[in-house]
């Protein structure tokens, strides 16, 4: 269970929100919504521990976060998270897991890549891929290891129709298998059910 309550946060010298509060169960899902310079990307930033926040506070399974636990049960995915272009889509799963502290093996890699719809890809140095191959070798980290908690910044972006329609397939199976999803969006998403927050 995800618990935040009275949060606060305040960039420069203004207040973009205060008091916000949300809980997410097993199975359940956030839209974070708002206009451009809303404090939608702050507020994912404060909520995976990235940012200090100036009031409130973030319980993960009851305990405040960042906990280990926390950490481990969480993947992030930030609005300008890039994927490294020297690299291969494989060794770029590879190097994301080890940043986690986790080893990776190729069959769960190529698995995850495929799914993704970049067979014949993974060898390939990631600058010549286009945009949106870019963004699916980097939503490819969601299925290389089990984490309770997605928070996902934008994470539609540069997506064509498919990959729209993909994102939305492997969040609903994350939620069905007991998951919990924060999103932000501009546009509706197509995944069914979900909490809304508007800043
Ligand atoms: N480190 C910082 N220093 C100063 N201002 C900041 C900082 N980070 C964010 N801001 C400001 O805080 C406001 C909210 O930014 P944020 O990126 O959270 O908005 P957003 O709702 O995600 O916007 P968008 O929809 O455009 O992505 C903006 O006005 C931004 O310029």
């Amino acid at each position: 269970m995800l618990k935040v309550s009275g949060l606060a946060c305040s960039r420069g010298e203004r207040r973009l929100f205060a008091d916000v509060g949300f809980s997410l169960a097993a199975g359940e899902w956030l839209h974070v919504q708002g206009e451009n310079g809303a404090g939608k990307t702050s507020l994912m930033r404060l909520l995976v521990g990235l940012s200090p926040a100036d009031a409130g506070e973030i319980r993960w399974r009851d305990e405040p976060t960042p906990s280990v636990e926390f950490r481990r049960d969480l993947i992030y995915l930030g609005h300008h998270a890039a994927v490294k272009e020297d690299l291969t889509p494989l060794e770029n799963l590879r190097l994301a897991a080890a940043l986690d502290g986790i080893a990776l093996d190729e069959r769960t890699s190529l698995a995850a890549l495929i799914r993704l719809g970049l067979r014949g890809r993974e060898d390939l140095p990631v600058r010549v891929l286009s945009a949106g191959q870019k963004r699916r070798v980097l939503l490819a980290r969601l299925l290389t290891r089990p984490a309770v908690l997605w928070v996902l910044d934008e994470a539609f972006n540069a997506l064509d129709v498919a990959a729209v329609k993909l994102l939305g397939e492997l969040i609903a199976e994350h939620l069905s298998a007991g998951g919990m999803a924060v999103l932000t969006s501009h546009q509706p998403l197509p995944v069914p059910g979900g909490k809304a927050l508007v800043l």
